[in-house]
């Protein structure tokens, strides 16, 4: 069935203006003033903005962690992500050493089949690169589609991988043009300071932040970027939570280095008091790496104005406040890692971002979709409103005020991190390939409707193109 949305406000992460957009088997067909298709279903965008469906880069849905499994899965996490604006989701696909990485693909493609509401994706763990490894690689890229890899610095004994792994990873990323994904904190460093800390009975969950404090993000960032530069490699850094990590990025990409970093809602809109609540509540905001003093929020805002910093994901990682947070109650280290952040992600951006005159309306669109769609490999088909594109559009109201609460968010958990806070701006009206998902904020979606994306090469959107790898 075709559609027309008409009387909107487009938003691209380069222009503003109105227009019609005709939908046709998935995709835009045209765009344009006064469109007529007398076929067509007509939808009404008057007063909103019509912009492409958010690209969270950035999920870990129903994954093992911190001795129990993330609440949110493709199912639950996806209806919730639709809900906010996203239309694409990039999951992490987990792998064990020794383990063929097709098994654990498989894995992730059996907890995503037939469960997601919207496109998705999986970048790929790395946590060990020797030939075997390698040799499986070329072949996941083509089959797969999967052209990221992720390299976890800390989590030790548990994800941490070594130095060596992460330079082979970034030499790996440069032969085959894949994106290597860091979470970087220094493990070893962190492992030293929580058991210090319980030695001496320190068991709260501020203790959390106060043993992996910014000079560990700030180090292990350094670290990798200039592994990558010693690689001539590229590195995404995902969920940069403070100034010493942000001044990293910022001084390896003044260097000529491929270094792009993404920052959180949780980092931009909450702070290290949190920790603080009484009665273990501040288990509910236990991220790693933690929340930070306040004043980090307003360098993560200048580094997305700036552009040293490029995009937002959720690093959704969803665990209940009763029964899953609460495994850490009087041993901090033991508090799942996570929160629920994949509705309100593209919310808080516009509200805190966009409202607040801390960045531009096309700077939200590009730091919410379309720049992970580019460096992602997804663009143009996801990240835009252009010809050719698939329908994934999202109606947004810019003034309508609400409340964030559990009592009305879609996610599977038992609390939301921003409960009571008031912001401006909700989707109305999304669609995934043409079809609703959500229609006047009501879900019309359908279980399993969601489709597995493969992604480009990084070397075959961004840099010039390899010799090997012509398109
Ligand atoms: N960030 C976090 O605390 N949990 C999810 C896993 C990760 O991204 O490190
Ligand atoms: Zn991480
Ligand atoms: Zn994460």
């Amino acid at each position: 069935m075709k559609k027309i949305i008409e009387n909107g406000t487009i938003v691209t992460a380069a222009d503003t203006y109105k227009a019609d957009i005709l939908i046709e088997n998935e995709q835009i067909t045209a765009i344009g003033e006064n469109l007529d298709a007398p076929d067509a279903e007509r939808i009404d965008a008057k007063g909103c903005y019509v912009f492409p469906g958010g690209v969270d880069p950035h999920t870990h849905l129903e994954m093992p962690f911190g001795g129990t499994v993330s609440k949110d899965d493709f199912e639950t996490g996806t209806i919730a992500a639709a809900f906010g604006g996203t239309t694409t989701v990039i999951d992490f696909c987990l792998t064990n050493k020794g383990e063929p990485l097709q098994n654990a693909i498989d894995v992730w493609h059996a907890k995503s089949k037939d469960k997601a509401v919207i496109d998705y994706s999986f970048h790929l763990m790395i946590s060990e690169l020797n030939k075997e490894v390698l040799d499986q690689l070329p072949a996941i890229m083509d089959n797969e589609g999967i052209t990221s890899f992720k390299v976890f610095m800390a989590y030790k004994n548990v994800f941490q991988a070594d130095d060596e792994t992460l330079f082979r990873t970034l030499k790996m990323a440069k032969e085959h043009g894949g994106l290597v994904m860091v979470h970087a904190e220094n493990g070893d460093v962190i492992d030293y300071l929580v058991s210090e800390a319980l030695e001496k009975g320190n068991t709260d969950p501020i203790y959390h932040a106060l043993t992996r404090p910014p000079e560990v993000e700030g180090e292990a960032t350094g670290r990798a970027a200039q592994l990558t530069g010693l690689a001539d490699s590229q590195l995404y850094v995902v969920h940069v939570s403070c100034a010493e990590a942000v001044e990293k990025i910022a001084e390896a990409r003044s260097k000529g280095f491929n270094v792009w970093g993404e920052t959180c809602p949780q980092y931009l809109a909450l702070d290290q008091s949190y920790l603080e609540r009484p009665n273990f509540e501040g288990a509910k905001y236990v991220w790693s790496p933690p929340l930070r003093e306040k004043w980090h929020q307003e360098v993560l805002w200048n580094a997305l104005k700036s552009g040293q910093l490029q995009t937002l994901g959720s690093d959704q990682c969803s665990f209940d406040f009763k029964g899953q947070k609460d495994l850490g109650k009087g041993d901090f280290s033991k508090i799942p890692n996570g929160g629920p952040m994949i509705e309100d992600r593209v919310s808080i951006l516009f509200s805190e971002g966009v409202k607040k005159g801390r960045i531009s309306l096309n700077q939200f669109v590009d730091i919410m979709s379309t720049r992970s769609a580019k460096l992602f490999g997804l663009y143009p088909k996801k990240g835009t409103i252009a010809v050719g594109a698939d329908a994934d559009v999202v109606i947004f109201d810019p003034n309508v005020e609400r409340t964030i609460s559990v009592g009305s968010h879609h996610m599977a958990v038992d609390y939301n991190a921003f409960e009571g806070m008031k912001v401006t701006g909700e989707p109305v009206t999304v669609l995934s390939r043409g079809d609703f998902v959500i229609r006047d904020k009501n879900f019309v979606g359908e279980t399993g409707k969601g489709r597995y994306l493969k992604r480009a090469r990084y070397n075959q959107l961004l840099a010039p193109v390899d010799e090997k790898l012509k398109i």
